[in-house]
């Protein structure tokens, strides 16, 4: 039976830090939605072992991959004796702060599941998730959640009011390891209001949700990396009325309520970067779902 299965990616709509934990991973409090920029994951049985191919030339082609080592977990913990072709149609840019490849990962978990007939509950299948990465079990369930401790503990959130999403993509990608390492907390200037980002998402106030946009780990990319700061700068005099950089960087996003704003910032920044993408909110507008 072959499985098509939706990727879609993530941005972060708050992100905080409250501090590390002893087992190195930083304890987190963020605000994350799904937006319509999505690969999609081909999954074709076949007799046994695990291949994979890829429209892109970014991803790594054996082991390391995420959709690789989610249909490896799944083989081992059921002890499948069958074997899966994944077929990766890239369009989400990768190392780009918006989880490309835990949503790959999260899609093969739910595409085995069927192809399988495993039964899984979402709740086990993001469990799951979380032993191949933090962003995993979000993008299990997508929508719009406020996830804390490493990323795991999900509540769900309404979704924000339909809008316009641009995105301006840098050349080079960031390793997010790298980033929370250089991560200090007494130099964050200011932190994400989570209460005022719940209470705009719940009158459904576009002005408010752009207000409330914040990340701290723009403390560490922004200086590492100019460009991403001035794209920030770029974004806004274009006309976009919230910015921000997503996940650890370096993607920028603005949200914009009007398509003639959107295209007019999107036309702006073509001036500046290869990979602009316009691509509307996801968050609520799809059910969480297993497909
Ligand atoms: C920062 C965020 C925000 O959504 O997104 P991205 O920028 O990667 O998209 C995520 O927390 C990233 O999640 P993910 O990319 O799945 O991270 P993982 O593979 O689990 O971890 C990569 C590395 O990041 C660091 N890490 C990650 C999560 C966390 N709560 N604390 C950490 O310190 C650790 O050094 C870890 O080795
Ligand atoms: N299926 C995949 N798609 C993208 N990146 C992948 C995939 N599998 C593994 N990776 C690796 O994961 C790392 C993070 O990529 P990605 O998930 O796109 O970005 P981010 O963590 O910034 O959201 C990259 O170093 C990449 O090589």
């Amino acid at each position: 039976m072959d499985i098509s299965v939706k990727a879609p990616a993530k941005i972060n709509l708050t992100l905080d830090v409250l501090h590390k934990r002893d087992d190195g991973y930083h304890e987190l409090e963020m605000v994350m939605t799904t937006i319509d920029l999505a690969d999609r994951i081909d999954l074709t049985e076949k007799r046994e072992g695990i291949g994979l191919e890829s429209t892109s030339g970014f991803v790594p082609f054996d082991s390391r991959n995420l959709a690789y080592r989610a249909a490896a977990l799944i083989k081992e913990r059921f002890n499948i004796k069958k074997g899966v072709h994944i077929k990766i149609n890239k369009e989400i840019p990768v190392a780009a702060g918006l989880a490309g490849g835990s949503s790959d990962a999260a899609a093969t978990l739910k595409g085995l599941n069927r192809m399988w007939d495993l039964g899984l509950t979402v709740e086990e299948l993001a469990e799951l998730g979380l032993k191949l990465g933090s962003d995993v079990p979000f993008c299990v369930y997508g929508g719009t959640a406020i996830a804390r401790g490493r990323g795991e503990k999900l509540t769900p959130l309404p979704s924000p009011p339909p809008c316009w999403v641009v995105l301006v993509k840098p050349p080079h990608g960031i390793s997010t390891a790298e980033v929370f390492n250089a991560f200090r907390l007494d130099q964050v200037t200011s932190r994400p209001q989570l209460n005022n980002m719940q209470e705009a998402l719940e009158k459904r106030d576009f002005s408010g949700i752009c207000q409330e946009l914040s990340n701290v780990l723009e403390s560490v990319t922004l200086k590492q990396y100019p460009k991403v700061r001035h794209l920030k700068e770029r974004m806004k005099a274009f006309g976009a009325p919230g910015v921000l950089m997503s996940g650890s960087g370096p993607t920028v996003f603005g949200l914009v309520e009007h398509e003639n704003t959107a295209k007019r910032v999107m036309n702006g920044l073509r001036g500046f970067c290869r990979q602009v993408y316009t691509v509307r909110m996801l968050g609520g507008l799809e059910e969480p779902s297993l497909d």
